[in-house]
């Protein structure tokens, strides 16, 4: 059974925090070698829901399973790797000797090599022996993705892992999430960074007020904003054009006395998507 689940699958979830209603519902599912993004206004749910499916909180209702498992068990936290939003490490210690702590207790069979391995894929080999009250925020923020993933997790969560990142560790870090989906880990990933999710992620779940507003991949999400033509007269807007329509709409003008500069078809944005889905239902 393990071996065909999904890594991640999260069936009907409620969670209520006395009186708040954190999550009402929540369905996912995040399969082996998948990059699948959370997104949702603050307050949405997705820590709560990861925190859910990392074993951290227990939820009022549903279920979630990684590679088959109940959240929470022993053999579902065996093969999980988590970075929390709000993480601190020890001041004191080095970046090698938080990275020991961690496989001493994910009890990864890791020693040295992995260490460097890790420390080496988020850009930290220099920092090796540097303790983290000298490391930036950028630098302990990917100190803190090389610990989610000690012990090669089949389903990483990553909640806000690239809110301190500059550009160049943005960039490292979407390289990464791209050759962890190459290695087969299902990878669940937290942000409110719209362009980097619409780069990476092969599927995007939107949720709002604890439920999924929208689900899909960033293109279907991203619905045709319509055909722009560039004429003479200046540009007009065809907002319910397709693509296939082009070569008659530019043979019209043509026809009616147009010249033609530029045509471009117009794509929505995730951004444009996301905004739609979240907006509050008009009463
Ligand atoms: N331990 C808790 N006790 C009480 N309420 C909580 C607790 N944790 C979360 N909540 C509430 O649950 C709701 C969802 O919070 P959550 O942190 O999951 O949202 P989020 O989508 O991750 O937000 P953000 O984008 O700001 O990180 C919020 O109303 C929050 O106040």
């Amino acid at each position: 059974m393990a071996a065909t689940a999904p890594a991640l699958s999260v069936a009907g979830v409620r969670k209520r925090f006395g009186r708040t209603s954190a999550l009402n519902g929540v369905d996912l599912e995040v399969q082996p070698g998948q990059l699948v993004g959370l997104l949702g206004p603050n307050g949405a749910g997705k820590s709560t829901l990861t925190k859910i499916a990392c074993g951290l909180v227990r939820p009022s209702d549903g279920a979630v399973r990684i590679a088959g498992h109940p959240a929470g068990s022993a053999a579902a936290r065996a093969v999980t790797g988590y970075l929390a939003e709000l993480f601190r490490f020890p001041g004191w210690a080095s970046a090698d000797e938080v990275l020991q702590l961690h496989q001493r207790l994910a009890r990864s069979p890791g020693d040295d090599g992995e260490r460097a391995e890790l420390l080496a894929r988020v850009g930290l080999s220099e920092a090796r022996h540097r303790r983290v009250e000298e490391m930036s925020k950028g630098m302990q923020q990917r100190l803190g993705i090389a610990q989610a993933l000690i012990g090669s997790p089949r389903l990483v969560l990553l909640d806000e892992p690239t809110s301190a990142l500059d550009p160049a560790g943005r960039r490292l870090v979407r390289d990464l999430l791209v050759d962890l989906r190459g290695r087969g880990v299902a990878v669940l990933l937290n942000s409110h960074l719209l362009g980097e999710v619409e780069q990476v992620c092969d599927h995007v779940t939107i949720i709002a007020r604890g439920t999924t507003v929208a689900s899909g991949t960033p293109p279907d999400l991203a619905r045709p904003g319509g055909v722009e033509i560039e004429t003479e007269g200046g540009t007009q807007h065809f907002p319910d054009a397709t693509r296939e329509q082009v070569p008659d709409l530019v043979a019209q003008l043509v026809g009616a006395g147009e010249r033609i500069y530029d045509v471009r078809v117009v794509t929505g944005t995730l951004e444009e998507a996301y905004l739609e889905a979240v907006a509050e239902p008009q009463p």
